[in-house]
């Protein structure tokens, strides 16, 4: 990519992404299939293009999802690393189970709290929310009009009624009154006639220019629910539109269960928060981008905290959390510096996963810290964490805030997909139509395709062929949207 590329254009369009970053047309990242050695000259060196790529084989006569892997439905109460027969993952976990372990690790979601209602927005209700008075709570006006009682013509009172005014008197038939929308319907009222369907004449008596229907554009109390009616059960997702239904129900505050709290450590002496890299130090991508990420999937986070390659730093931040997540970046290796595991093993953390079966991020953990206090340590590699973060914590998250999994889904992929030989792939696609177009720039050290992407498809050991339905993970921006929180 040259300097004058399109890239370098503010406004460039997913088109043009993906015209230079798809997975078909141009070299691609680091081979997902060849075991990694760390050093100069391994991390996106070009391969050909992708091969066809066979329909996963079956590993075994299990069960199936929807990408081929097996499910996890027979081993919900299992916590232990899993898979302790190969060499290369002597402890991995297969990826549908890792995130099957990861959603069931705290046993439940925190004590439910009182919510004002401007603090609730992405909460999941801990109670039902039954409506506290009726709706509306009174014979309301629908349009702007007149009030009218029995036949016409009708002679219109002198003064009219507005919205949030006391209730006019009772009119007696023949009788009209001027009335606003969301203004109380007179009692004795038989319809509302918009201002637009009736004329007055010099005297002051009004006629209507159609058929005028009894109960017209009054909307009677209790017509959307009575006090008591239950409006939604525990479990939902409040959204704007929930908040505005709360409030009309005479809420103030909601019941609902706390946001988790997550607390992030950056591990690596050779990560700089600003400028350009120079003397083989890098700019820490994860410690900007992980807060936002984690605000998205509905954590609070309270800290973000750079430990360089220090263990001790890193033991004593673990010892005085009071996150109910920690999530640590970089380290999780077994390299002179990777202190994780070390640090894990000396505070007699229990390790729940120890391993992925997925690529980018393999060596992802997942540990119990205390009662209810969990770890997630992410490879340092930016798109490997990301595949931790949706592979661990995005589970842990959800079952903390008491939300429900979302619904799976597959698309067909556009292209043919290169598959690891035994492990899951996680790769950044576009969603165009009904298909899901891989993004190319997809090796564990870059961003570049995940920046432009909708989802991560997930592509089965083994590979995909073009138009082979693959699970599709949303990601939290590009879904619903109101769990965002990017302050
Ligand atoms: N002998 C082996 N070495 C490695 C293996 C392996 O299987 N055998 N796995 C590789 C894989 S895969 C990954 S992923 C990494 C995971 O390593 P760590 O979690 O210990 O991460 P680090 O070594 O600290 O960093 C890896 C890489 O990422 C860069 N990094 C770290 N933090 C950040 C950050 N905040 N922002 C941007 N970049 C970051 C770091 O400089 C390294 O380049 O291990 C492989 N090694
Ligand atoms: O290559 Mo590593 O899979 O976790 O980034």
């Amino acid at each position: 990519m040259t300097a004058s590329g399109p890239y370098d254009e503010v406004d460039f369009g997913v088109e043009e992404a993906l015209a230079l970053v798809n997975e078909a047309g141009t070299p691609a990242s680091d081979d997902p299939g060849t075991p990694k050695t760390p050093g100069p000259g391994t991390s996106g060196v070009p391969r050909p293009g992708p091969s066809p790529a066979p329909a996963p084989a079956p590993q075994d006569g299990s069960r199936k999802d929807a990408t081929g892997h097996p499910t996890t439905g027979h081993d919900t109460t299992d916590h232990r690393p899993a898979d302790h027969h190969t060499a290369e993952h002597h402890t991995a976990t297969p990826w549908p189970r890792a995130r099957a372990v990861a959603g069931r690790a705290p046993r439940r979601p925190d004590t439910p709290v009182s919510v004002t209602l401007d603090a609730a927005l992405g909460l999941v209700l801990a109670a039902p929310l039954a409506a506290l008075t009726d709706l509306p709570s009174f014979d309301t006006s629908a349009m702007d009009g007149w009030a009218v009682a029995g036949p016409g013509p009708w002679s219109v009172r002198a003064e009219g009624v507005l919205a949030g005014h006391d209730e006019p008197g009772p009119l007696t038939d023949g009788e009209a009154v001027r009335i606003a929308t969301g203004a109380r319907v007179p009692q004795d009222a038989s319809a509302v006639i918009r201002s637009e369907h009736g004329r007055t004449d010099d005297k002051g008596r009004l006629y209507a220019a159609r058929h005028v229907v009894h109960g017209q554009d009054i909307r009677p109390r209790g017509q959307e629910c009575r006090s008591g009616e239950p409006l939604l059960p525990p479990g939902t997702l409040v959204t704007p539109a929930v908040l505005g239904l709360a409030a009309a129900a005479g809420y103030d505050t909601v019941a609902a269960h706390p946001r988790p709290r997550a607390e992030v450590l950056v591990l690596g002496d050779e990560l700089l928060t600003e400028g350009l890299p120079h003397d083989g130090l890098i700019r820490d991508a994860l410690g900007p981008m992980l807060p936002s990420w984690l605000r998205a999937l509905g954590a609070e986070v309270i800290a973000v905290r750079r430990l360089g390659d220090d263990a001790e730093a890193l033991g004593k931040a673990l010892k005085n959390s009071d996150a109910d997540l920690v999530v640590t970046t970089g380290g999780t290796a077994a390299g002179p510096v990777d202190h994780v595991h070390p640090i894990l093993r000396r505070l007699g953390a229990a390790l729940l996963v120890d391993g992925v079966k997925v690529r980018p991020g393999h060596p992802m953990l997942l540990a119990r810290l205390k009662e209810n206090q969990h770890l997630v340590g992410l490879p340092g590699n930016p798109l490997a964490a990301v595949s931790g973060l949706l592979t661990l914590a995005e589970p842990l998250l959800r079952t903390l805030a008491g939300r429900a999994a979302p619904e799976p889904y597959t698309l067909p992929v556009r292209d043919a997909v290169h598959g690891h030989p035994h492990d899951t792939r996680l790769i950044p696609v576009v969603l165009r139509g009904d298909r899901a177009v891989p993004l190319h720039y997809n090796g564990p050290a870059m961003l570049r395709g995940i920046a432009v992407a909708d989802a991560l498809a997930v592509v089965p050991p083994g590979g995909a062929g073009p138009g082979q339905e693959l699970e599709i993970l949303d990601l939290p921006w590009a879904m619903a949207g109101i769990e965002v929180c990017f302050t």
